[in-house]
């Protein structure tokens, strides 16, 4: 199984949540966060006031799929729905998870995934 964490601008949340449903993957998290990139440390004005931003609000998304096919297919839904081509889109990590459990049935592993698209 693999993990896929994308961070990716706020205003971007509705097209990557559109992106996932799209492709019919329905099991994952979304999280608020604060989090920089290269663009750490730069000036804003706001309201006239000149202010030093480090952290940035940005969503958080959380995926978890039972193959690379899945891991490509969903890296790409949604590198697609949150770029915009301008510093600060995002970043997104996967890596290989050790085990899964359906709570309610103590399903694991594959069976504990969402079985009929994953
Ligand atoms: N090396 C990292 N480790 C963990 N999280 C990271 C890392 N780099 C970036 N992030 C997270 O990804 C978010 C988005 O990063 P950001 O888009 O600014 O990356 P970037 O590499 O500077 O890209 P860009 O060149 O498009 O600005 C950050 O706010 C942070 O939460």
């Amino acid at each position: 199984m693999i993990k896929i964490e994308a961070i990716v601008r706020e205003e971007k949340m509705e097209d990557v949540k559109a992106a996932l449903n799209e492709i019919q993957v329905n099991g994952f998290t979304v999280t608020q966060i604060m989090g920089c990139g290269t663009q750490r440390g730069y000036t804003e004005y706001v309201r006239g006031s000149k202010i030093d931003v480090f952290l940035k609000p940005k969503i958080k998304f959380e995926i978890v799929v039972s193959s690379e096919d899945w891991e490509i297919k969903v890296i790409d839904a949604i590198q697609k729905a949150a770029f915009t081509g301008d510093p600060g889109d995002g970043k997104i990590f996967s890596y290989e998870i050790r085990n899964a459990v359906r709570i309610r049935t103590g399903e694991t592993g594959y069976d504990a995934l969402q079985s009929e698209f994953l």
